[in-house]
């Protein structure tokens, strides 16, 4: 392998990508690993898919690589550009979610939360949301991550400098899902609906916590990642398995 690229914006590693953890990588590996930025991946990826034309490049992802639009995108450009693709596939939050007791098999369609600000704030997420839940189906809220977000002053000033990262907590997530229920006079679900909030799946302090979303909405769940599930209908073993992580 003649270069080893990890991309470092839609998930965190585990132990991080600070000096230690890419170097306990590095030693894994036996390489030196690049990291792909945002900013990498969004406007210099064909750079990475020459050297790929050329030379064998390894492109490593959290999670598996087809778990965020961006990887999937990747592919679809190396494959028109005819460079061969040889996928390993790697646990995902897609299944690893399976760790709060809801069958795998039960959910719908996924949903994305994105920060709202001022100006922007899109509420096309619910009407998935509704949907699963019409048909009983548990819903899987992904929860945004900004990083390498230019500052709007220093876009101004034509001289790019960028936000802190900021990761969703399942609290604002609350706030906003009902936010949006509120402004639709709907109850598709409301302050009293079931869901689960997972902070850090798979971590050695990883939480899991099952309540109302009043329950969960001053919860503190710590560090990111987080996600939440809003849970449909349950069978009887899930609801046996909900019991282990209520709300104390
Ligand atoms: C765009 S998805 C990327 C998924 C990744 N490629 C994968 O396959 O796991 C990122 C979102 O998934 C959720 N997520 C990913 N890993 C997580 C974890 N270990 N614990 C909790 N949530 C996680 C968070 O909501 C995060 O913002």
């Amino acid at each position: 392998m003649q270069k080893v690229y990890i991309e470092a914006y839609t998930s965190i590693l585990s132990f991080g990508l600070a000096y230690d953890g890419l170097s306990t990588m590095e030693k894994l590996y036996g390489k030196s690993i690049i990291i792909a930025d945002r900013e990498m991946v969004e406007e210099k990826v064909d750079d990475i898919l020459i050297e790929a034309s050329e030379s064998d490049v390894a492109f490593l992802v959290v999670g598996d690589p087809f778990g965020a639009t961006t990887h999937t995108d990747l592919v679809i450009r190396a494959k028109k550009l005819i460079v061969e693709v040889k996928v390993i596939h790697n646990a995902s939050v897609m299944n690893a979610i399976g760790a709060c007791g809801l069958q795998l098999y039960r959910y719908g369609e996924t949903v994305s939360i994105p920060f709202f600000t001022e100006t922007w704030r899109p509420y096309s997420f619910y009407e998935k949301i509704q949907r699963n839940r019409e048909i009983g189906l548990h819903t899987l809220c992904l929860l945004d991550i900004r990083v390498k977000e230019p500052s709007i002053e220093s876009l101004c000033r034509g001289k790019k400098c960028y936000e802190p990262p900021k990761f969703m907590t399942i609290n604002v997530a609350i706030e906003q899902l009902l936010e949006v229920t509120e402004a639709h006079g709907a109850s598709a679900y409301d302050e009293n609906s079931r869901c689960v909030g997972l902070a850090r799946l798979g971590c050695e302090d990883q939480i899991i916590v099952s309540g109302s979303m009043k329950d969960l909405l001053h919860f503190d769940f710590g560090p990111p990642l987080h996600c939440l599930v809003i849970v449909g209908e349950l069978h009887p073993i899930e609801e046996e398995m909900m019991e282990f992580y209520k709300v104390k």
